[in-house]
């Protein structure tokens, strides 16, 4: 199976000299293609600070970070930012879309970043994005005109644009409605199977992490447990 991600005694500290204070202590951790993980833990546990190091959007202390193979360690600022687009997606708590673009822009959004310019095919892709996340009919209803829910699946659509092996979700379903959590964790697990994308989930809801493959615990800094979960 094709390894998507490893970390190898990764530690992270904030502050510096006196005040300098280790928040995660030497994780290890591998995610094959494919996978559908949750990560819990307790608030302050580090999930977030986790995240954003495996999202390259923060470098750990001391360890190794791999993507896809590629040791991020190793790369400069310009690098780390166009691994960053093509290899993971990022889907949070809060939509982060663009309230005065439509749907359909929002998703277009990753491409023209990379890009420059919007071309047909860009807008063919993120209006089959936006197919499959039951919301083709809304591609030109601007992003604060739709419902929460509808809102969180333009932002999975958008996750999804640059065809990323990896989506990295920060309590995902945090702001919505149980019914309506589901619909939205639903749709991430078919992804999941369906383009074989990994998925890294970190919730405190232990209904959702119960629907996932494997789960993954932080407790202070360190994994205190990492099991396949049989109840899926
Ligand atoms: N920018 C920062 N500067 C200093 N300390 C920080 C910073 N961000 C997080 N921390 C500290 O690092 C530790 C881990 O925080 P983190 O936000 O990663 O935990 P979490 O598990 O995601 O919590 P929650 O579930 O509440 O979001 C906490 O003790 C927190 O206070």
């Amino acid at each position: 199976m094709a390894e998507v991600l490893r970390l190898d005694g990764v530690t992270k500290s904030y502050g510096s000299g006196e005040v300098e204070t280790e928040v995660l202590h030497g994780i290890d951790l591998v995610l094959e293609q494919g996978e559908f993980a949750a990560l819990i833990g307790p608030s302050g546990s580090g999930k977030s600070t986790l995240l954003n190091l495996i999202g390259l959007l923060d470098r750990p202390k001391y360890g190794r970070l791999s993507i896809q193979g590629e040791e991020a360690s190793q790369l400069e600022e310009a690098e780390l930012t166009r691994l960053r687009g093509r290899a993971i997606g990022f889907v949070f708590q809060y939509h982060y879309l663009i309230a005065e673009f439509t749907a359909l822009e929002n998703v277009m959004m990753p491409m023209l970043v990379e890009r420059g310019r919007p071309d047909a095919e860009m807008q063919k892709r993120a209006e089959s994005l936006l197919e499959k996340v039951g919301l083709l009919q809304w591609k030109d209803s601007r992003a604060t005109n739709i419902s929460g829910g509808q809102q969180q699946r333009v932002a999975i659509a958008r996750a999804l644009a640059m065809n990323p092996a990896l989506v990295l979700a920060d309590e995902p379903t945090g702001n919505l409605d149980t019914h309506t959590a589901d619909g939205v964790f639903e749709l991430m697990r078919e992804v999941n199977l369906s383009n074989r994308t990994t998925f890294l989930i970190v919730t405190h809801d232990p209904r959702l992490a119960a629907r996932c493959d494997r789960i993954i615990e932080l407790v202070d800094g360190r994994i205190v447990s990492d099991r396949p979960n049989t109840r899926t």
